[in-house]
């Protein structure tokens, strides 16, 4: 145990698009973070190590709305990716840079209770989060360990596991721990607009503006997961979504301090 207080805790996502380019310093900096007492609780993804996988044992892998369509043999390599390989990672990238994390899947302490999201007859297995064991989390960070969730569901059942996507998890980890904040962490400094012929990042959005872009296709792919995330958590007690590049230096600390950095989602 390593007898740390309470922390002021936020909400990571850190998306496997990025995870590969976080320097040894990303880490360092959430190590800074947590002996200053905030505790980021993360979320994470892994999309592409889990193609790389599928592609490599010929399943075949497809997309609706940045939602993977997911079998019982998907499944098996999504859990094998996300909860082994890039769980087990980050739980290590946390113990060199000197804190201490421990890793969970949703499936571990009923940590993600899942249910069959709506277009399941377009996507199959893919779940929505419907209960969080919150508990299990403050107890993790209570102990003085970063918690490192993988998003795999597990159904009321006990049994039936889901894909879920990630952003949709820290989402709902986020919305049900009650933080203030969740950091994003992606390969782009944050969403982009075209204005006047150049690509821009917009420095914050409404939820108007975020339908609006979707419907002209402005907003796609792996960006629509992160903003609908963004709009459920905010009608809550989560204050505002930060969507950020891991590669900016001392990124965590930066957003923390209130640094006009990456797109900011809020209540309008
Ligand atoms: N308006 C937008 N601004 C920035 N990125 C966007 C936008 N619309 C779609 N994207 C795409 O979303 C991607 C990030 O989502 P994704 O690849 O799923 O990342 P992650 O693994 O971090 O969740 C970007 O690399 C970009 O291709
Ligand atoms: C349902 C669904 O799409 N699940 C995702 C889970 C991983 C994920 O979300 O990873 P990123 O954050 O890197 O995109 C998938 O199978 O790829």
């Amino acid at each position: 145990m390593n007898g740390t207080a309470v922390a002021d805790k936020f909400v990571m996502k850190c998306g496997g698009s990025t995870l590969a380019a976080l320097p040894d310093a990303f880490f360092e900096d959430m190590a800074a973070l947590k002996r200053r007492g905030k505790l980021p609780v993360i979320v994470h993804g892994g999309g592409p190590a889990i193609s790389e996988t599928l592609t490599k044992l010929g399943i075949e892998t497809e997309f609706v709305n940045g939602l993977r369509k997911t079998n019982e043999a998907v499944l098996d390599v999504v859990e094998m990716v996300l909860a082994g390989q890039i769980n087990k990672l980050i739980v290590r990238r946390i113990g060199h840079a000197g804190a201490q994390a421990l890793g969970l899947s949703g499936l571990d302490g009923n940590l993600l209770v899942s249910e069959p999201v709506d277009n399941a007859h377009e996507v199959g297995l893919v779940g929505r989060v419907v209960e969080v064991n919150a508990a299990l989390v403050e107890g993790v960070a209570e102990l003085g360990y970063i918690p490192v969730i993988a998003p795999v569901g597990i159904g009321r059942d006990g049994m039936q596991r889901y894909n879920i996507n990630a952003d949709t998890a820290a989402g709902a980890v986020a919305s049900q721990l009650g933080t203030e904040r969740l950091v994003v962490v992606t390969d782009v400094p944050g969403i982009m607009k075209t204005i006047d012929g150049e690509k821009k990042v917009l420095p914050s959005v409404t939820v108007a503006e975020i339908e609006a872009m979707i419907a002209i296709g402005e907003i796609y792919g792996g960006m629509i997961p992160k903003v609908r995330a963004a709009i459920d958590c905010i009608q809550g007690r989560v204050r505002e979504v930060v969507i950020v590049s891991g590669t900016e230096p001392r990124i965590l600390s930066r957003v923390l301090e209130g640094e006009a950095i990456g797109t900011r989602i809020v209540r309008e």
